[in-house]
């Protein structure tokens, strides 16, 4: 079975943002990951992830003005300097956080643009990014997003998040592959994963249900089988990284809405309790 992180931006959001690692943790969690750590102090979000035993594997960077709609600087040109601003302090906390990965979110093609007219903007703003990073220690991550969920967004597919880290040629730099946004823009899913794994550029795992992006026993997808995919080739190739659980429960924000969605969790517990 896959280790498995909470997403505390979309699971126990009835709860304020910092109670919910104990539930993360009451829930058997041992890692989370989030959107943002900005709006708290690093100690005190450290002190929640020491407090339950959680490791910290995953945020983002600045996405630049997320209420205004942004998602995401490093396509937008004449934001360089914002840009590499946000870099800096993701990498503090990082750092803070003891969190070895940082997924930086590409942006909206600017209107009236074609994708092509940013992707120079785009490769130059992640080289230099991931030069800084790698001082760090840290690994950045490109995740291919669709656009039903955020219209325009400059990386929408595996390959081409996959060409951008050749054009760069940083170790460092990897992919976050959600498995959700794959399967909405471009499916065959469980064969993405037998390609793309065994290159050593996949860094995370993201899941949800497709459609409605509720718990992951909803829905077209088939995660048991996915998982034992992603077993049976991390086996193979030494991968050790993390599935994050990025999915809006069913039942909403209300209490137990999250635990009581986590029925998917414990039959993939029990099932491989099983097979040992
Ligand atoms: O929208 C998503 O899928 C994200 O992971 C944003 O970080």
């Amino acid at each position: 079975m896959p280790r498995f992180a909470a997403n505390l931006s979309m699971l126990y959001t009835e709860l304020d943002f910092l109670d919910r690692f104990d539930a993360a943790a009451r829930d058997g969690f041992k890692a989370v990951e989030y959107l943002f750590p900005y709006a708290f102090e690093a100690r005190d979000i450290r002190a929640r992830l020491d407090a339950n035993g959680l490791q910290q594997v995953l945020f983002n960077a600045p996405p630049g003005n997320w209420d205004g709609g942004e998602r995401g600087l490093a396509c937008l040109p004449g934001r360089e300097a914002e840009f590499r601003e946000g870099i800096a302090k993701a990498l503090d906390y990082a750092q803070a956080l003891d969190c070895p990965r940082i997924h930086v979110m590409a942006g909206l093609i600017p209107e009236g643009k074609e994708r092509e007219a940013v992707q120079p903007t785009y490769v130059e703003n992640l080289r230099w990014a991931a030069a800084e990073a790698k001082k760090a220690g840290r690994d950045l991550l490109l995740e291919p997003i669709n656009q039903r969920d955020i219209p325009r967004f400059f990386l929408n597919r595996q390959d081409h998040a996959h060409e951008i880290i050749g054009m760069i040629g940083a170790d460092n730099l990897k992919v976050q592959m959600d498995l959700y946004h794959c399967q909405i823009v471009e499916g065959d899913v469980a064969m993405k994963i037998r390609k793309y794994l065994p290159t050593g550029r996949v860094a995370h795992f993201q899941i949800a249900g497709v459609p409605q992006r509720h718990e992951p026993d909803i829905g077209e997808l088939n995660h048991p089988y996915l998982f034992s995919v992603i077993d049976e080739v991390a086996a193979q190739c030494g991968w050790q990284g993390w599935v994050g659980c990025e999915y809006r429960p069913a039942r909403g924000a209300v209490p137990g809405g999250t635990s009581d969605g986590l029925g998917w969790l414990r039959d993939c517990t029990e099932a491989a309790k099983e097979s040992e």
